[in-house]
């Protein structure tokens, strides 16, 4: 399929916002230009005379927003797309009022951006329909969140990829480690280059220098020919060490002598050959801790630790679990599998789970529903059956119970983290004090203030009743729902 390919001129004064949409369009064969405020954008618009223009709101001479009424009615075939942090309801108002083609707020999510351009493209030119919601081939952008945390991660990414910092990317396992390096490879100058990924936890502990920086023939027993390194087979474009925290003390030696000259000697080999090479390394261990138990390299932690990117666990980008779910279906059903959808009750439970195996544990969940669901729409019922985690999702009586442990767990580490502060001998009875005057309370008012029924809903004496009401100051008589 051809995709239609165009002028785009971006306006943000975010330089690494300009430089994640300007390196993600051109990837998909458009013309890019960026400018940063509403003057540049006078000036280039008749001269660089663009197909889509994407313009920020918020800019350092003035609201974006205003002048694309005029501008379009200048150059009616323009396709405006806004892009704001506001957020607001009325921004969005707004920019269709002014007749923009498309609204994302920011953080937006670059696979939106790419697709609402591709629309764009599409309806400008009238002899070819639009084209149906992309899913297929290799274009499509590979992270996927719009959550505070990925944007964090998003923006690290777009000041890294222009040069050859070494890279930390730190975050549990299954959050997305060889993406972000993947990414950051496919974004930069190496791209046309090899990616070359080795995992140390992969691999026997024996063999991992000889893997990383190849061997001579003969240099042990059945080493029968020479064969290329890591090292040499990424040569020009990205090596990834992946749990770099399972490195024997051997090899990591020897990295770092790699790292400090930029020469690799094969194992058996006497003649150092000059590398050019990007280093990503990742881990999902604590390498602090490891340096101080002296399993870790401290000289080689800071060598490739000069720019660390921490990846969010899922569960602390909940908000992102249903997006991710429904990309994941997509996958799925563009790898030939049925297609499914996600109701949004069925969203909505995702997100309340813990996902100890973060994103890889979805995109798992997400086929096996494919597979397993025969309706074709995913729902709460289904979740239930497939999920091991079932019965911590509250059972039949709804979720709420999940909302509370998590309320309460987080409440008690707080509390915890505090320390100092707190009389431990008080914790129970503090968290006591929150939660079951709201238990009362509520009961009550259910009960429109009869004292007999709450206590029985409660199941508790009527006179225990009476003296908690009394303990906390509750009076029956309030409309105590508003407690
Ligand atoms: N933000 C994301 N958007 C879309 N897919 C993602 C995202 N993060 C992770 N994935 C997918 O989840 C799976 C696991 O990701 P990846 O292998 O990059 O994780 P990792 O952190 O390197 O894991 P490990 O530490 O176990 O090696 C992959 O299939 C990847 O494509």
């Amino acid at each position: 399929m051809t995709r239609l390919t165009g002028k785009i001129l971006v306006v943000d004064d975010d330089p690494a916002i300009c430089m994640v949409i300007s390196e993600a369009l051109k990837r998909q064969g458009h013309i890019v230009r960026t400018v940063g405020s509403i003057a540049e954008r006078r000036e280039a618009l008749p001269i660089f005379a663009p197909d889509v223009l994407i313009t920020d709101v918020m800019l350092p001479d003035g609201d974006g927003l205003d002048d694309v009424a005029a501008i379009l009615a200048q150059e009616p075939d323009l396709k405006v797309i806004i892009l704001s942090a506001q957020n607001t309801l009325n921004t969005a108002v707004r920019a269709t009022g002014q007749g923009a083609f498309e609204y994302l707020p920011k953080p937006f999510d670059l696979n939106e951006l790419s697709r609402a351009v591709t629309e764009a493209m599409s309806v400008r030119s009238s002899s070819s329909a639009p084209e149906p919601g992309e899913g297929s081939g290799g274009e499509e952008l590979p992270l996927i969140g719009r959550s505070a945390q990925m944007q964090e991660v998003y923006r690290t990414i777009a000041r890294v990829v222009g040069n050859d910092l070494n890279i930390l990317v730190l975050g549990e396992s299954g959050t997305g480690k060889e993406l972000v390096a993947e990414a950051i490879h496919s974004l930069g100058p190496r791209r046309s280059q090899p990616f070359v990924a080795i995992n140390m936890a992969a691999i026997p502990r024996e063999l991992i220098e000889a893997e990383l920086f190849g061997y001579e023939r003969g240099a042990f027993t059945g080493a029968v020919a020479r064969s290329a390194g890591k090292f040499e087979q990424a040569e020009g474009g990205t090596l990834f060490l992946d749990e770099i925290g399972d490195m024997p003390m051997d090899a990591q030696t020897r990295l770092l002598r790699v790292l400090q000259s930029g020469e690799v000697t094969t194992v058996g080999g006497t003649r150092p050959v000059r590398v050019n090479v990007r280093i990503i390394a990742a881990t999902n261990q604590d390498l602090p801790n490891l340096i101080a138990d002296g399993r870790f390299r401290e000289d080689l932690f800071y060598r490739l630790n000069v720019v660390p990117i921490r990846l969010p666990a899922l569960r602390e980008r909940a908000g992102d679990v249903p997006l991710l779910a429904r990309h994941f279906l997509d996958q799925a059903a563009v790898g030939g599998l049925p297609r499914k959808t996600l109701s949004a009750e069925a969203a909505g439970l995702l997100e309340l789970y813990d996902w100890p195996g973060n994103v890889r544990e979805l995109q798992n969940l997400m086929k096996r529903l494919t597979v397993l669901t025969r309706d074709q729409e995913i729902q709460v019922q289904h979740l239930r059956q497939v999920l091991t985690f079932a019965e911590s999702l509250g059972g039949p009586a709804g979720t709420g119970t999940v909302d509370l442990r998590e309320a309460a767990r987080r409440w008690s580490r707080e509390q915890l983290a505090i320390g100092a502060g707190v009389n431990p001998s008080e914790l129970h009875d503090k968290l006591l004090a929150v939660i079951e005057p709201v238990l009362l309370g509520e009961t009550l008012a259910a009960m429109d203030g009869n004292q007999i029924r709450a206590a029985a809903t409660l199941g508790m004496n009527r006179n225990t009743l009476r003296k908690k009401l009394t303990h906390y100051d509750i009076d029956p008589a309030m409309p105590l729902r508003e407690r």
